[in-house]
């Protein structure tokens, strides 16, 4: 039973310093210090519980979403949580319709970072005061609710609230016995943490290998800046994984159309499944072309981490832009936003391979990839979950790995909530770690 009026709101800029390691590398991000906006939602119910909710961001543009997220907090504050979650349309439109904050997006960039983590935390305060993990609150909420969470508006041209509910109650089939089959198995998951760009030749070997004997399958390496470097890195892990195993390739938004077909036709030789982020996440038509190019070598064209919402999704889908659809627990408008996006590709057909690639992002992913599954897609060919090997040990719900698959949560909530020890150490710029690292730099 859903209770309770928000009574306060804080919100904190936490920093990790992974660029210390080159964890998180890419083509484009050579020293990220993976970081959260760390959202906590306190209530008047008196139950003890909290919401809690995080955006993934990148070192200094913490500072700018955590004022997002002020900007946004009187939307929130003094609301029954009642009323947020029984119109949850409303409530998301009436966050990304502020007339003054819907100048600086509208639904993309900062102000659309800070809604998800503000939604974030309120999903998973609904979900502990339900006593479910968020999976399992989705998969038993009977389909006219959820979809009553979803703002259709700008995507009934490709999928109207009649054809969701159609697609809905289509997945009620099967359901259970699909809900058991993860509980045993799991969902399967691929691999980032062996091939970041920053990572020497013997570091990539070394985990390759490792990874290997932890039952890894499927890998992928960040490529982008260096052809020369990218023929070697690929190689030397295709020959430690061996032919049969699966490879994905990520350029981040490296390159330029053309460039990126002229690049990958050079890396096909190494086989990859999907080529990601081959050029910016704005250009639709682009990454049409590039899926077009690289049909007749068998590389299929991943993207998703940095679409700016349901809309660009939508475009990506009708103009066959995409083979593979990374949606983003962060990127886009919370829990509202991509289970819109999920069941737009569960109409095109297309597999979904969430990225989670930052901190935090494996743990709020799988439930929604979990909840895919079991609902919507009913599926997992050509389906996989990233999975990078950092930072859980700050959370209080870790992801839980077992022969390659996340194994769905079982604590109530969202997975969200982080050990306060940890938030109080990697605050940034009063917290110990980042205390002495900025004294070690003199500043
Ligand atoms: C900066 C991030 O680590 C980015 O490289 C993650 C990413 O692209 C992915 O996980 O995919
Ligand atoms: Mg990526």
């Amino acid at each position: 039973m859903v209770r309770g009026r928000i009574s306060g709101l804080s919100v904190r800029d936490v920093r990790f310093p992974t660029s210390l390691g080159g964890h998180g590398s890419d083509a484009m991000h050579t020293d990220p210090d993976y970081s959260a906006a760390y959202v906590v939602l306190e209530t008047d119910a008196g139950d003890g519980l909290k919401g809690y909710g995080i955006t993934f961001t990148l070192g200094k543009g913490t500072e700018v979403v955590v004022c997002a997220v002020n900007a946004l907090a009187h939307h929130v504050l003094h609301k029954d949580l009642k009323d947020i979650v029984g119109d949850f349309r409303a409530f998301y439109r009436q966050l990304t319709s502020d007339g003054q904050l819907r100048w600086i997006g509208p639904e993309k960039g900062v102000v659309h970072l800070a809604t998800a983590a503000v939604l974030n935390a309120v999903w998973d305060l609904w979900a502990k005061q339900e006593g479910k993990p968020l999976w399992k609150l989705l998969v038993d909420m009977d389909p006219r609710t959820l979809l009553s969470c979803i703002d259709f508006r700008y995507i009934t041209d490709v999928l109207t609230e009649e054809e969701a509910f159609e697609i809905l109650q289509k997945g009620q089939v099967g359901k259970k016995e699909r809900e058991e089959q993860m509980l045993v198995q799991g969902y399967p998951a691929y691999t980032t943490s062996c091939a970041w760009l920053g990572y020497s030749d013997d570091t990539l070997k070394q985990l390759c290998t490792e990874a290997l004997k932890d039952g890894w399958t499927r890998f992928k390496v960040k490529v982008g800046a260096d052809l020369q470097d990218d023929i070697r890195r690929c190689r030397l892990i295709r020959n430690t994984i061996g032919p049969e195993k699966t490879l994905m390739m990520d350029a981040n938004q490296r390159w330029d159309v053309p460039e990126a077909v002229e690049w990958m036709s050079k890396l096909a030789e190494f086989k990859p499944l999907w080529i990601e982020e081959p050029t910016s996440p704005d250009d639709i038509l682009g990454h049409a072309a590039i899926s077009k190019a690289l049909v007749p070598l068998g590389i299929g064209v991943a993207t998703g981490e940095q679409c700016h919402n349901r809309v660009i999704f939508k475009q990506l889908l009708q103009a066959k832009a995409l083979q593979f659809l990374q949606i983003d627990s962060c990127r886009l408008g919370s829990v509202n936003e991509n289970l819109s996006v999920l069941l737009m590709a569960k109409k095109f057909e297309i597999p979904v391979c969430p990225h989670a690639g930052g901190v935090g992002l494996c743990e709020l992913v799988q439930h929604l990839i979990i909840f895919d599954f079991i609902s919507v897609s009913a599926s997992l060919t050509n389906r996989m979950c990233e999975y990078v090997d950092h930072l859980h040990e700050h959370f209080k719900y870790p992801v839980v790995i077992e022969k390659a698959s996340y194994m769905p949560p079982k604590d109530a909530g969202y997975s969200t909530e982080m050990k306060e020890d940890s938030v109080k150490k990697h605050q940034y710029p009063d917290g110990e770690v980042w205390k002495k690292l900025l004294a070690a730099r003199g500043n």
